[in-house]
């Protein structure tokens, strides 16, 4: 038994603006010190303009909150639940100074970024490191929770929403499988061997493509393309781009698509513009019929599966064997919680990182 429970959840998320004077402070944040070309960043606030200033991800975060909180209610423990950004309010630092004064001692991160890359597991650690060193004394202890791109409760809800949207698009559509893009270097030093991004990606594809073939009694045939991409256009990032590709498959007479938004834990932005906007305007152009499967959001079954991991993680804690036994989907087996030395490596140089395993 550790000396110091878990008394409380920490929910980690990007952040977004919610008016518009916020967005170009929002993307001056996140950019910071990064080299994104002005103007890609004229595009991007564009994005956001178009939606009233306002990126849908803050109240994702707020309604997936609540989701947590009523199931650790009703399952238990009965823990509270925090809420912090990387990069717009509630900033991490305030929140961990909330936390600190609340008298938590240890909580359980549980980061809105399914897959391990730099961009969505170690900067989420090192903006962490830098919050608890911000706000300096008495700061609680983080623990991350593990990786949960195969976990049912991921999984599930785009194995409905794929299946659902074959049944409703002509014979020889294609399932489409779209993630945020990164630079082909940071998906090279994903994981703690390496190109872990993809692969993670990959393996959430095919079970996703092989539990649809077995529901609806047909082989569909899918790929996997990325949207967002971003840096300048001299560094390669990975392709092919979810418009480029629907060109193609228009080129090859396919009928439609089921876009299906697995990089996403909700409607995050690229989800409202790059494709509910872009990528469907794009197909409207082509002839291709186009439909967008939805993101887990608070799905019963992600809320519940979330729930679970705080359940495993205070099993754990106390060696207490009964959280074992948990089922994943794929190939690729259990993951990590705390990440190992050298995980996902930072491009620019290492820096101190919270939630390390060492
Ligand atoms: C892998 C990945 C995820 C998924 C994992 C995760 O969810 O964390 C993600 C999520 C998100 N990215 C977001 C927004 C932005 N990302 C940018 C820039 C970048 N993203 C990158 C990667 C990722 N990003 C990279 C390699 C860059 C280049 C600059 C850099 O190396 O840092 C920029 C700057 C403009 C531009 O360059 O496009 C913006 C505004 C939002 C908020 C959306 C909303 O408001 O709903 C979310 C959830
Ligand atoms: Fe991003």
């Amino acid at each position: 038994m550790r000396a110091v429970p878990i008394d409380a959840v920490l929910l980690v998320s990007f952040g977004g603006p919610e008016k518009p004077d916020d967005v170009v402070p929002f993307l001056e944040n996140v950019t910071r010190g990064r080299g994104i070309p002005r103007e890609r960043l004229a595009e991007v606030g564009q994005h956001y303009f178009l939606f009233g200033g306002r990126s849908p991800i803050n109240d994702q975060c707020r309604a997936l909150k609540a989701a947590m909180e009523e199931d650790l209610r009703d399952r238990g423990p009965d823990l509270p639940v925090y809420w912090g950004n990387r990069n717009w309010d509630p900033y991490l630092s305030d929140t961990l100074a909330r936390m600190r004064s609340a008298g938590v001692r240890r909580a359980a991160c549980l980061f809105t970024s399914a897959y391990a890359s730099y961009s969505g597991c170690r900067q989420y650690r090192e903006n962490l490191a830098d919050a608890l060193t911000d706000i300096g004394e008495g700061a609680p202890e983080l623990v991350r929770l593990p990786h949960y791109f195969n976990r049912p409760g991921f999984v599930a809800p785009f194995v409905d929403g794929t299946a659902d949207a074959l049944r409703s698009l002509p014979a020889g559509s294609r399932i489409v499988f779209v993630t945020h893009s990164v630079p082909e270097a940071m998906n090279a030093a994903s994981g703690p061997e390496g190109g872990r991004y993809v692969a993670e990606h990959r393996d959430v594809a095919t079970t996703v493509a092989t539990e649809v073939a077995g529901r609806t009694g047909r082989e569909v045939g899918w790929d996997l393309v990325y949207c967002s991409r971003s840096g300048p256009p001299s560094q390669p990032w990975l392709e092919p781009d979810v418009n480029d590709h629907l060109a193609a498959l228009a080129d090859r007479g396919v009928p439609g698509v089921a876009v299906v938004p697995i990089g996403f834990v909700s409607d995050h932005m690229e989800v409202l513009y790059d494709l509910d906007t872009e990528a469907r305007a794009t197909a409207g152009r082509l002839g291709v019929a186009f439909t967008r499967v939805a993101t887990p959001g608070v799905d019963p079954r992600f809320v519940r599966m979330v729930g679970d991991l705080v359940r495993e993680q205070v099993a754990a804690d106390k060696d207490d064997e009964r959280g074992g036994g948990t089922e994943l989907t794929g190939s690729l087996g259990p993951t990590w919680g705390n990440c190992p030395a050298g995980c996902c490596r930072n491009p620019r140089g290492d820096r101190p990182a919270a939630c390390d395993a060492g």
